[in-house]
């Protein structure tokens, strides 16, 4: 295989997006929202987006056609599929996936530490127990049912455990002081009851049950999904790059219209003021709306949905740019604020080795 510039570009990127956030990580302090929607809808379900992008390009530009690469993908992406459902998820219920295995391995469990055992007169929950209030309240919530379930005829003391978490769900405080039990008492109660009960070995299954993965190595998945996914969009953009870009090409008519129609929607009395004084509440914005004239209003419409059809049906290329963008980003945000650079290497590696044999020897 010769090593072309893009090949370079391809199997650089990620090892030095890793290298560039931890250098920033150095003079940058983020604090990322773990449950922005970028991370819910999009980072958490990467795969799928992937897989949906990389095969509607495969479709428009031919791919499955006489002369079409679809084999050879098709393979590729077997391969890297069939890796990151052994690595990140569970094969069956029981089964941990293999990140986790290391994560245990090397020591990590799930922890139920929910109560504060340090030296307060005051009880109060954990500050390690979840990071943010609406995570802490669900948790809480996942615990009390877990318990609840599980305890068959339950002897006092973890009947209070479990009273105790439900004061904490509907009053924000808990009602044992006083009582004679400390919270680390209750902290070990709760996490032998439910370590008796199930083999906890899956951070997925952790997290449902209420608790927290700590210690051990625990080989950053983000990190191992996002360098599969850029990989991927990247490798297979490759095969219709140049198809891709003589489609992109042709599309003048489009052009046109967007200098028309822009033209138009930009010079359109009141545009600028709706820029410079945005709507605040839905009902300004639908008032704003009614004002936009008729014929401009409908010259929106077209141009949105031309935009709509060039993006995603004639040169969807855009799409998969757009979303190697996306996970980049991902990348260098997780890299920045997430894992410490070991956990980060892990996950880099486990992803790159294969990924880059899939793309080094199977193009
Ligand atoms: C598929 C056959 C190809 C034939 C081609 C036919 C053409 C059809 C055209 C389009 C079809 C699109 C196919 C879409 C199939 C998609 C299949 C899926 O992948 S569905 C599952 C999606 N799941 C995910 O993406 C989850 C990803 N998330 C994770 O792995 C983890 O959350 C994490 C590693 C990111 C983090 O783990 P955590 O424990 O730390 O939270
Ligand atoms: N770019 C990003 N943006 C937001 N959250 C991120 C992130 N990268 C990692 N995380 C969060 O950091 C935690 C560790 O991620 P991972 O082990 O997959 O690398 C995960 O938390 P949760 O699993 O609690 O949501 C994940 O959602």
């Amino acid at each position: 295989m010769e090593l072309s510039l893009y090949k370079i570009f391809l199997f650089s990127l990620c090892p030095l997006t890793l290298l560039v956030g931890q250098l920033v990580s150095f003079r940058v302090h983020l604090e990322v929202d773990k449950d922005g929607w970028l991370n819910t809808y999009f980072v958490k379900q990467g795969w799928f987006w992937t897989s949906l992008v990389g095969w509607w390009c495969m479709i428009r530009y031919g791919g499955f056609g006489p002369r079409g690469t679809w084999k050879r993908t098709l393979l590729r992406y077997a391969i890297l599929t069939v890796w990151w459902f052994v690595f990140t998820q569970s094969l069956w219920s029981e089964a941990a996936p293999l990140m986790d295995m290391v994560f245990t391995a090397t020591g990590g469990r799930c922890s139920f530490e929910v109560f504060d055992s340090s030296d307060s007169p005051t009880w109060s929950i954990n500050e390690k127990f979840h990071d943010t209030f609406s995570r802490r309240q669900s948790s809480l919530q996942k615990l009390y049912a877990a318990l609840k379930k599980g305890a068959q005829n339950p002897p006092t003391l973890l009947q209070n455990a479990v009273s105790e978490i439900g004061y904490w769900i509907s009053e924000g405080k808990g009602h044992l002081r006083g009582e004679d039990v400390t919270p680390s008492q209750l902290n070990s109660l709760i996490d032998s009851a439910l370590h008796s009960w199930k083999k906890i070995n899956s951070s997925y299954l952790c997290r449902s049950l209420g608790g927290y993965w700590i210690g051990g190595h625990d080989p950053s998945g983000h990190i191992f999904l996002i360098t599969l996914m850029c990989m991927f969009l990247l490798g297979e953009l490759q095969a219709i790059g140049k198809r891709a870009l003589r489609v992109l090409k042709t599309h003048n008519r489009y052009w046109q219209q967007l200098r028309e129609h822009g033209t138009n929607v930009l010079t359109m009395g009141g545009f600028w003021n709706l820029v410079a004084h945005p709507p605040a509440t839905k009902k300004q914005f639908f008032k704003q709306l009614g004002l936009i004239p008729p014929n401009i209003g409908l010259q929106l419409i077209q141009l949105i949905g031309s935009t709509a059809r060039f993006i995603v049906w004639d040169n969807p290329v855009v799409l998969l740019v757009l979303f190697t963008f996306l996970w980049w980003w991902s990348l260098l945000i997780t890299t920045i604020a997430f894992h410490t650079l070991w956990e980060q290497l892990s996950g880099l590696l486990c992803a790159y080795v294969v990924a880059g044999f899939v793309y080094w020897k199977l193009v």
